[in-house]
C-alpha cells in the first residue's frame, strides 16, 4: 500500500508515541485509497466539466426538485409559487410609487402642498409594503411545508429501494459508498434543492420586474448593473464547486471515520477496546483521518476566500462605475433629479435582489450536485432491485435444489462457491460441515434466496428462484450466525414482522430456550432489549442468540436454515437446541439445514456436505462418511479427540 501523501498529518510512529501497537497510517487506508474509491470514478470527470456544462444541468436539476415538491405537496407548492410571484411584482409596484412621491416632493411650490400632494402615493407604498409583508408570509409558510413534506417522502424513497434491493448490493463497494452519500448529505438537499430552485424562481420574477423598472429609468442602467454583480455570482459558484469536490473527495475517509468512532463509543466494542489497549490506535487512526480532513478543508477555505475576494473586488469596482454613469446622466441632464434618487433606489434594492439571485442558484448549483448523488444513488438502488416475479408464489416443499452454483462476492477476487451442488428435500436434516471460510454460510444464503449465484441455479420444486422472487422467504426461516439484536422488545425480537401467537411464541421459547430468559426479565416479553433506552436490558451473547434461535422456530416455514445456531450457548443449552431442532422438524414437517463446527451435532443428519474452498468435496450419512478416509472422519476424528475420543464412532 502507497504511503500517505500528506505526512505531516500521519499520526506519530508507535515508539514515539509510546502507544504500543499503535497504528501505521496505513491502517487506515492510504490517503488514495480515501481519495479515490472506486465511486470517485466522475470526480475527474467533475473537474473537466465547464461551468457552462454544469449550468446547462440546472433546467433539469430544477425540474427534478419541482417534482419531487409536486410529488410532496402540489397545493404548497402552487401557492408557494403564486404567492412569490406577487410579492415581486407588488416590489416594482412599490419602486414606482417612490417615484411618485419623489415627484410630488421635489415639484415646485410650498412644502406643505407638495407633502399633500404626496400623501396618496404614500399610501400606496404603505399599502403595498403591508401587502407584501402577508405574501411574503404565506409563500414562507408554504415554502417550510413544502420542505418538511419534501423530506418525508425523499426519505421513505430512500429506505424503500434500500429495504427492497437484493442482499448482494450491501458487499458491492459502489453502491454502499453510493447509499452512504445519499444518506449522509444528498436526502437532506432535496428539500433544501425545493426551497432554492422555489427562491430562484421567485428572484428572477422580481428581477425582471425590477429590472423593467430601470429600462424605463434609462437603458444604460441595466448592462451597468450585470457587470456588477456577476462577478460576485461566479465568485460564488466557483466556492460551491470547491466545496463539493472536496466534500465527494473526503466521503469515503468520513465513512471510516464515523465507523471508527462508532467502534470507540459502542458497547459492543468497549470491552475488546480496553483488553486489546486499543484506545491509543484508533485514536491515532481516528486523528490521522480527522487531520486529513481537517487539511483538506481548510485549503478549500482558503481557495474560496482567495475567489471570493477577486469576486468582490471586480464587483466594487463596476459599482464605482456605476455611480459615476448615474452623476454624468444627472449633471448633463438626461435624467431629472427624482428619477436619479428612484434609480439609486431600484439599483440598490435591483444589485441585492441579483446578488440574492446569484447566491440562490448558486445554492440550486450546490444542492444540484448533492441531489444528484441522491438520484445517481435511486437509480443505482432500483438496478439492485430484484426483477419482477413471472412464477407464482411458492407452494410447500418438496424439493430445494441448488444446481452447479458460482458464486463470486462484488469485493472477492475469488469465487466463494465453484460449481456446488446440493438438494434437500422435504422434511430432510442436511448439514453443511467444512472448515471456516470453505463457503457454509454463502451457500446457506443461496439456499435461504438471500443470493443468486452467477452461474448454475437455485430451484424450489424446479421452479427458480429468481422467477419466484422475495415470496421465496416467506417460506424460509433463517437463524443467522450474525443475528442482529433488534432495538426492539423480546416480543418483536422473536415474531419479528409476524403478529404475536402466543401459542407459537411459547412453543418458540421453549425449544430455544429463550423461555428461562425471558423469564428472568422484569417485564417479560414486554422488555426493551436496548440499553440506549432508560427502561432497556442487555442480554449476554448467549441469551441473544436464544432468542434468535427463537426467532428461527417462531416463524411457520418448509425450510429452517440454522447457521452455527449454538455458537454462543453453554453445553446443557447446546445439547437441548440440538434435541429440540428434531422435535421442532418432526412437529411441523420442516426440512432443516443445520451448519455447525460441533461434529457431533451432524451424525444424525440424512444428508452431510463437506465443503471445502468452496466445493462440496464429500457428501452421505454419518457412518458411510465415517467409513471412508477423507476430510469429515479427519474433522470429526480431531474433534472427538479433543474430547476424549468420547464421541468416536
Ligand atoms: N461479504 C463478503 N464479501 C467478500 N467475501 C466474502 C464475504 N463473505 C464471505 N466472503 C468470503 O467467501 C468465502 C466463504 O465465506 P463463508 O462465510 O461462506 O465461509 P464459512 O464456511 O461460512 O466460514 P465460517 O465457518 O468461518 O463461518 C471466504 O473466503 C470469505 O472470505
Amino acid at each position: 500500500m502507497r504511503r500517505s501523501r500528506s505526512r505531516s498529518t500521519d499520526p506519530e510512529p508507535a515508539a514515539e508515541t509510546g502507544a504500543p501497537g499503535a497504528a501505521t497510517p496505513s491502517d487506515t487506508g492510504s490517503e488514495e485509497d480515501l481519495a479515490a474509491p472506486k465511486w470517485n470514478f466522475f470526480a475527474d470527470e467533475l473537474q473537466r466539466t465547464s461551468l457552462w456544462t454544469k449550468l446547462t444541468r440546472m433546467p433539469s436539476l430544477t425540474a427534478a426538485a419541482v417534482g419531487w415538491a409536486w410529488r410532496a405537496n402540489r397545493r404548497d407548492l402552487l401557492l408557494a409559487l403564486g404567492a412569490s410571484t406577487v410579492a415581486a411584482v407588488l416590489a416594482a409596484v412599490s419602486l414606482v410609487s417612490v417615484t411618485w412621491v419623489l415627484d410630488a416632493l421635489l415639484a415646485e411650490g410650498p412644502i406643505t402642498a407638495r407633502v399633500r400632494a404626496a400623501l396618496p402615493a404614500v399610501a400606496v407604498v404603505a399599502g403595498v409594503a403591508a401587502l407584501s409583508l402577508a405574501v411574503r408570509l404565506v409563500s414562507e409558510l408554504a415554502l417550510s411545508r413544502l420542505s418538511t413534506q419534501t423530506e418525508r417522502i425523499v426519505e421513505t424513497e430512500l429506505f424503500d429501494l434500500t429495504t427492497q434491493a437484493r442482499l448482494i448490493a450491501f458487499d458491492d463497494e459502489e453502491w454502499a459508498d453510493a447509499m452512504y452519500r445519499a444518506r449522509d448529505r444528498g436526502m437532506y438537499e432535496v428539500p433544501r434543492m425545493v426551497t432554492a430552485t422555489l427562491d430562484g424562481l421567485t428572484g428572477l420574477v422580481s428581477l425582471l420586474s425590477l429590472g423593467g423598472v430601470l429600462a424605463v429609468l434609462h437603458p444604460l442602467l441595466l448592462p451597468l448593473l450585470l457587470v456588477s454583480v456577476v462577478p460576485t455570482g461566479w465568485a460564488a459558484t466557483r466556492a460551491a464547486r470547491m466545496e463539493y469536490e472536496a466534500q465527494r473527495r473526503l466521503s469515503t475517509g468520513r465513512r471510516r471515520r464515523w465507523i471508527l468512532g462508532d467502534r470507540m463509543a459502542s458497547r459492543d466494542s468497549a470491552a475488546e477496546l480496553r483488553s486489546y489497549t486499543m484506545r491509543d490506535s484508533l485514536m491515532a487512526d481516528y486523528g490521522s483521518l480527522a487531520d486529513r480532513e481537517r487539511e483538506t478543508m481548510l485549503a478549500v477555505a482558503w481557495s474560496q476566500t482567495r475567489t471570493r475576494a477577486v469576486g468582490g473586488i471586480i464587483s466594487g469596482a463596476a459599482t464605482a462605475l456605476t455611480y459615476t454613469a448615474l452623476g454624468v446622466l444627472l449633471v448633463t441632464g438626461a435624467m431629472p433629479l427624482a428619477a436619479v434618487g428612484t434609480a439609486v433606489l431600484a439599483l440598490q434594492r435591483t444589485q441585492g435582489q441579483m446578488q440574492q439571485l446569484l447566491y440562490t442558484l448558486n445554492r440550486v448549483y450546490e444542492c444540484g450536485l448533492y441531489f444528484a448523488d441522491f438520484t445517481e444513488y435511486c437509480t443505482l438502488a432500483r438496478a439492485a432491485l430484484p426483477p419482477a416475479p413471472t412464477a407464482p408464489p411458492p407452494a410447500r416443499l418438496e424439493r430445494l435444489e441448488v444446481r452447479d452454483a458460482v458464486f463470486t462476492y462484488p469485493t472477492g477476487e475469488e469465487p466463494a462457491l465453484r460449481g456446488v451442488s446440493v438438494h434437500v428435500d422435504k422434511g430432510e436434516t442436511v448439514a453443511l460441515v467444512g472448515e471456516n471460510g470453505s463457503g457454509k454460510s454463502t451457500l446457506a444464503r443461496l439456499l435461504g434466496g438471500l443470493y443468486s449465484p452467477q452461474e448454475g441455479g437455485v430451484t424450489w420444486n424446479s421452479a427458480d428462484f429468481t422467477a419466484i422472487g422475495p415470496a421465496v422467504c416467506e417460506r424460509i426461516s433463517v437463524i443467522i450466525q450474525d443475528h442482529t439484536r433488534w432495538p426492539m422488545t423480546a416480543r418483536r425480537n422473536v415474531t419479528m414482522a409476524q403478529g404475536c401467537d402466543p401459542a407459537r411464541l411459547e412453543e418458540a421459547a421453549r425449544l430455544s430456550g429463550t423461555d428461562e430468559v425471558v423469564n428472568d426479565l422484569a417485564r417479560g416479553w414486554d422488555t426493551l432489549l436496548d440499553t440506549t433506552f432508560a427502561s432497556g436490558v442487555n442480554l449476554s451473547g448467549g441469551q441473544w442468540q436464544r432468542i434468535a434461535g427463537a426467532r428461527g422456530f417462531y416463524r411457520t416455514a418448509d425450510l429452517l436454515i440454522a447457521d452455527e445456531p449454538t455458537s454462543a450457548l453453554d453445553a446443557r443449552a447446546e445439547a437441548r437446541f440440538f434435541t429440540t431442532i428434531g422435535e421442532h422438524a418432526a412437529r411441523t414437517g420442516a426440512a432443516v439445514v443445520l451448519i455447525t463446527h460441533r461434529m457431533a451435532s451432524v451424525r444424525t443428519a440424512d444428508r452431510i456436505y463437506v465443503l471445502d474452498d468452496g466445493r462440496i468435496i464429500q457428501h452421505g450419512t454419518h457412518a458411510e462418511l465415517m467409513a471412508v478416509p477423507g476430510r469429515y472422519r479427519e474433522l470429526y476424528t480431531l474433534q472427538a479427540d479433543a474430547y476424549g475420543g468420547a464421541d468416536r464412532e
